[in-house]
């Protein structure tokens, strides 16, 4: 046992061999031992989980917070009542209630006090840990026979020598040998050992199916392998008692039906040693009750110190009823306490009935606020629904034109769709006549290439020719040159004998030309009378005598009537080529008006322009 449970031990021990005294000090003393017991108690049940649950570890002096805290949830207990029972297997629930209702069915199975849920949440925590106390030492004192197995497959709380074992010769030698005292306490070093499990019970409980009560009535048929094999498993030790005793009687029975009051020697060592397991069950469960016992002693003890305190307290001396009376004015020291608190509580209270007040008028604004609210909104609602309907109306009217305008998009689609794909056509033609035409002009290209070849050729052909002919002209141009010179040389000449003859000619020459007689004229009597070739006139005036009737004249060349423009002008033109070879000239017209001046000059013929030009 640890040495917080060697605490609790002698702490119980003093408490229960002192003996109360009367007065105050002695009831604080024994209150103060309560607390320290109930102190101890806690930190062995602390310890006693951190044990069985793994991981646990709890402060052993935890505060009943501390402990609430940690057990609150169910989820400890759970753990705890799965290690003490694996075969109950109890999962956690979704909320820590269930999981707490859980463990009170349990201990309400095992018949152990139980404490209620309120207890744990925000009551005391005496009650739980005096539950989960009263489960710690059942299962530590309960040792052999747990109470599931008890409970789920008999307990042995027949009596053993109503059976008749107590008279058999065999159960009495090893009686001695096994001893009560001896197993319990064997049973007490190593409750593991003597605890079966569910899983184990449920194991053994199908073996001894198999092995003894399918073969009841034939017990004396079993090979001795097989009872050797029992025997020395532990699996005897972790039956059912419900099973042991089945056995008993079954061998019993067989006894009796031979009557030959003969037992095999190997089935009296089964009954033997089933006979010993049933008593050092027999003698565990007695343990346990003396335990159980000792601990009602102890709670008993308890309870009575506590009457023993309540009744001197209730006979108590001056001393006492002193300490009562400075209780007594505390407690009236509190009352005040209380009445001032009553009062400003009461003054709290009015305050905040009117502020209630205050809220209500406030709320009765605010409803009729409301109910303003409500209306606007309503009205608005009313509008907001007329709007919603033309809006929707013209929706739809909007939605019909844009399904017409859909409709013809549509039409356009098609149009344009049926357009693209002549289009389409259209181009794939010219695609066709461009590529036609492309590959034509390819053929024309390679054409005009060769040709430009050939032409190329020819051209140089033609160079070289020209070459050839540039070179005999350029010699014939160069005796063209030189025959230029010489030229230029007898122009030169030739001009200055020309000028040279003009002068010759006379440099002031004066010329006659007789103008014939106009279309029109009535009297076409001439005076002209002789002209000369060498420019000799005689010219004839009838209406004188002698010598001025005729009259003699001499010029350099006299033009007749006859004459033309041409006649005069190549008479003139040397003149011109002097002009160019720059000697000065000068050509005037003289006579009297109608002479025919400015018509030999300019030359504007009337009749005869070809003979003008
Ligand atoms: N040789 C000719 N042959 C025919 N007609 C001529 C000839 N000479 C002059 N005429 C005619 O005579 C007319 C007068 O000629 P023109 O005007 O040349 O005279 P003019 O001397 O210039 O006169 P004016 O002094 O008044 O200017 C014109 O009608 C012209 O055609």
């Amino acid at each position: 046992m640890s040495s917080a449970s060697d605490h609790l031990m002698v702490q119980n021990g003093r408490a229960n061999s002192s003996k109360v005294p009367v007065g105050s000090g002695v009831l604080e003393s024994t209150v103060i031992r309560n607390n320290d017991i109930e102190a101890n108690q806690r930190a062995v049940t602390v310890e006693w989980m951190n044990s069985i649950v793994p991981n646990l570890n709890f402060p052993v002096r935890a505060s009943s917070e501390e402990l609430r805290a940690c057990l609150i949830d169910g989820t400890v207990l759970l753990q705890l009542l799965n290690k003490l029972r694996p075969g109950y297997a109890c999962k956690a629930g979704s909320s820590s209630s269930e999981n707490v209702r859980k463990f009170l069915a349990s201990m309400d199975e095992l018949g152990i006090l139980k404490f209620e849920l309120s207890d744990l949440e925000k009551g005391s925590m005496k009650n739980v840990m005096d539950c989960l106390s009263t489960l710690r030492a059942q299962f530590s004192y309960m040792g052999v026979v747990s109470p599931i197995g008890g409970n789920k497959y008999g307990s042995p709380h027949g009596d053993a020598s109503s059976n008749g074992l107590s008279s058999s010769p065999t159960f009495r030698e090893e009686k001695q040998k096994f001893s009560p005292d001896s197993k319990t306490q064997q049973a007490l070093r190593s409750p593991v050992m003597t605890e079966p499990s569910a899983a184990s019970m449920h194991h053994v409980v199908h073996k001894f199916h198999e092995v003894f009560q399918l073969k009841q009535g034939r017990y004396s048929d079993l090979s001795a392998a097989k009872i050797s094999e029992m025997m020395k498993s532990n699996s005897l030790d972790n039956a059912p008692t419900q099973s042991l005793l089945s056995v008993v009687n079954g061998i019993l029975d067989e006894s009796i039906e031979r009557k030959n009051d003969k037992i095999p020697h190997r089935v009296a060592c089964l009954l033997r040693k089933v006979v010993q397991e049933i008593e050092r069950r027999i003698s565990t469960q007695a343990e346990h009750l003396r335990t159980q016992n000792n601990l009602f002693k102890v709670r008993e003890e308890k309870y009575q110190s506590r009457i023993r305190v309540l009744e001197a307290l209730a006979s108590g001396t001056g001393e006492e009823r002193g300490v009562v009376m400075d209780r007594l004015q505390q407690i009236k020291i509190e009352k005040s306490k209380m009445e001032e608190e009553k009062k400003t509580g009461v003054e709290h209270v009015a305050k905040l009935i009117k502020e209630q007040e205050q809220r209500d008028v406030e709320l009765s604004d605010l409803k009729q606020e409301l109910k303003l609210a409500k209306q606007t909104h309503e009205l608005h609602c009313l509008q907001m629904e007329t709007e919603a309907k033309a809006a929707k109306d013209g929706l739809e009217g909007r939605m019909k034109e844009l399904e017409i305008l859909l409709e013809d998009s549509r039409n356009q689609v098609r149009v344009l769709e049926a357009y693209s794909q002549s289009k389409s056509n259209m181009f794939n033609k010219k695609e066709h006549i461009f590529k036609s035409f492309v590959e034509f002009q390819f053929g024309a290209l390679k054409e005009l290439m060769l040709s430009s070849k050939s032409i190329k050729h020819e051209i140089l052909q033609v160079q070289k020719s020209n070459l050839e002919e540039f070179n005999d002209l350029g010699v014939k141009l160069k005796a063209l040159i030189d025959a230029t010179g010489d030229y230029h040389i007898v122009l030169a000449e030739n001009r200055r004998m020309f000028n040279e003859l003009q002068e010759l000619k006379g440099n002031i020459r004066v010329y006659c030309r007789i103008r014939p007689f106009l279309p029109g004229q009535a009297a076409k009597h001439t005076t002209v009378e002789y002209i000369g070739e060498h420019g000799e006139l005689v010219v004839v005036n009838p209406s004188k005598q002698g010598k001025d009737r005729r009259r003699n004249f001499k010029f350099n060349k006299i033009f007749g009537p006859e004459s033309t423009q041409a006649e005069v002008y190549s008479d003139t033109q040397p003149l011109i080529r002097s002009v160019l070879d720059g000697y000065g000239v000068c050509i005037f017209a003289y006579g009297q008006t109608g002479s025919g001046k400015t018509y030999t000059m300019v030359c504007i013929c009337r009749h005869s322009i070809i003979s003008c030009n």
